[in-house]
């Protein structure tokens, strides 16, 4: 699903447990498109004064993971994965039961909708497992969703639509979230990577900083709608940079005695691996 230009607010209440760097990354991406006001959203960690971010913007805050599930409509998990157990195990303390049905929306790294099944078969919710990436605080997301087969298709269109608001969304067989996910998910901190490293050449050859970070930031911007958009294949953009003889090639035959492209395909393989191990599985 693509983000549109029309939006249709939204009437359920929205709660993250766990309200760190990817929740807060959600919850600027649907606000600033206006899907939501800040007051419908509930957020829930461990210690109060450390979701000041969320009560300055007028989200409800709470230290109980049990009032926030109580609270909302949607339930999206956003703890790390080896604290799962743990704000799950909270919420039974608090609320060993649930009135209405909910549903969980968990964007954990590597925890499977098995697993999710087992920790959450308590409350008799319906499940949907997504990856989401950081970039969705600029409305450029790029989201992977796997249902569980107790999610409804209304379940699953509405976190079609809360995602897509951000950017795109699109729904992936389970047993290819992994390695999607190491690109879309961990892939934003391998680009910072590039274009730090890119400024920094720049900046080697006497480019002021500041100029350089804007000037690699804005190339790499072109450069992903060239690939996205232009249908061309990313060798055929990258040959018509390359003048015969030209500056470019002596950047292209540096980047290759590098070893940038194995470097990538490493980091996507680890990326991977790293996250069947979060599952348990080696
Ligand atoms: N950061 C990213 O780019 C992405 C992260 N994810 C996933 O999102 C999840 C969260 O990652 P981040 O936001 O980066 O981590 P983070 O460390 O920024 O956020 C985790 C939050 O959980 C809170 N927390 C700890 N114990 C808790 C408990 N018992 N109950 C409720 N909240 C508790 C922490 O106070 C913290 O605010 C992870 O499972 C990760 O795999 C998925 C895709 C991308
Ligand atoms: O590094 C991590 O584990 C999380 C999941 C994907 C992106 N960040």
């Amino acid at each position: 699903m693509e983000g549109g230009n029309f939006v249709n607010p939204l009437t359920q209440k929205i709660g993250f447990i766990g309200g760190g760097n990817m929740a807060k990354a959600i919850c600027e991406g649907i606000v600033s498109k206006g899907l939501v006001p800040y007051g419908q959203i509930h957020v829930s960690g461990p210690r109060i004064h450390n979701l000041t971010w969320w009560s300055e913007r007028g989200c409800h805050a709470t230290q109980e993971n049990g009032s926030l599930v109580e609270n909302a409509d949607i339930v999206f998990i956003s703890v790390k994965p080896h604290i799962l157990h743990t704000a799950i195990e909270e919420i039974k303390k608090t609320h060993p039961i649930m009135h209405q049905s909910k549903l969980f929306v968990s964007i954990l790294a590597g925890i499977t909708l098995k697993q999710l099944e087992h920790v959450l078969s308590e409350f008799g919710g319906r499940i949907i497992r997504v990856m989401p990436n950081t970039p969705m605080t600029v409305g450029e997301g790029c989201t992977l969703i796997s249902p569980h087969h107790s999610a409804t298709q209304e379940d699953i269109y509405l976190v079609n639509q809360i995602l897509s608001i951000t950017g795109t969304c699109r729904e992936i067989p389970e047993n290819l979230i992994n390695v999607a996910g190491a690109l879309t998910s961990s892939g934003p901190a391998f680009i910072y990577m590039a274009i730090e490293a890119l400024a920094d050449g720049a900046v080697k050859m006497g480019l002021p900083r500041v100029l350089a970070s804007e000037l690699a930031a804005q190339m790499t911007l072109g450069a992903a709608k060239m690939a996205r958009d232009t249908g061309k294949h990313t060798g055929r953009l990258k040959d018509e940079v390359c003048s015969p003889g030209g500056t470019t090639i002596q950047g292209v035959y540096a980047l290759e005695k590098g070893g940038m492209r194995a470097a990538f395909m490493d980091a996507i393989e680890n990326s991977t691996k790293k996250a069947a191990e979060m599952a348990g599985h080696k």
